[in-house]
């Protein structure tokens, strides 16, 4: 697909609180995860933006080309609040600045992340009919964070947030998702705890 089609929005806005310390800034051979996943998102396009609260904390960290977006507290709502407004308050950045029609999404703590599969699954972004999204799934239901939106689901996230709803499950059971294949269930490994974090510098 051409590249100015897609864009890739990273999430790092998390507390960490399983993790116990900041898991965007936590290294596997010497990388930081965020890093990692950046770096990985830049296989698949150019435009590539990061939203956090503390962008100052991953400057140094975040490749150069990518954009750091500010994120900002909601009235009435407690901080972090979680990864569907981030997702929605990013979406308004790239609707501003880069106008492409499909937005990779994803977390900031997948290491195990492949670029070579999220390319074959970009190249089925081409046929999509009317999907809002094209999201691998797992025995628990969609998986949000490493996935395809189309970028005009803004409106649809943003009533679904004025309704209420924060999950991404509660907001993706009212749209048209496709199921991308999954031959690689450990690409979706979430580094949450420091057991996880143990496990993958054993196995890398
Ligand atoms: N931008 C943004 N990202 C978030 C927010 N909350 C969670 N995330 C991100 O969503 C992804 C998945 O979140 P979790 O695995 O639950 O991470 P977490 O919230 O930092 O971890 P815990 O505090 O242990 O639940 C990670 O990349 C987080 O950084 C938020 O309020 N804003
Ligand atoms: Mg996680």
């Amino acid at each position: 697909m051409t590249i100015s089609l897609l864009a890739a929005i990273v999430l790092a806005g998390g507390q960490s609180k399983r993790m116990g310390q900041d898991k965007a800034l936590v290294a596997i051979q010497g990388v930081p995860l965020l890093q990692r996943v950046c770096n990985i998102a830049m296989q698949c396009t150019s435009i590539v933006y990061v939203i956090t609260f503390r962008p100052e904390r991953y400057r140094a960290i975040v490749p150069s080309a990518c954009h750091l977006i500010q994120e900002y507290a909601l009235p009435g709502e407690n901080t972090p609040h979680g990864p569907l407004i981030g997702f929605a308050q990013a979406l308004e950045t790239l609707q501003l600045e880069a106008k492409t029609e499909w937005v990779l999404l994803l977390a900031c703590d997948l290491p195990y992340l492949s670029g070579e599969r999220l390319q074959q699954w970009a190249n089925a972004l081409e046929h999509v009919g009317d999907s809002v999204a094209l999201l691998p799934r797992s025995t628990k239901g969609w998986e949000p964070l490493c996935g395809f939106y189309r970028t005009s689901c803004l409106a649809s996230l943003r009533a679904a947030i004025e309704r209420g709803d924060r999950s991404f499950q509660s907001w993706l059971a009212q749209e048209f998702v496709q199921e991308l294949p999954l031959h690689d269930a450990q690409m979706l490994f979430n580094c949450n705890t420091p057991h996880d974090l143990e496990q993958v510098r054993r196995e890398r």
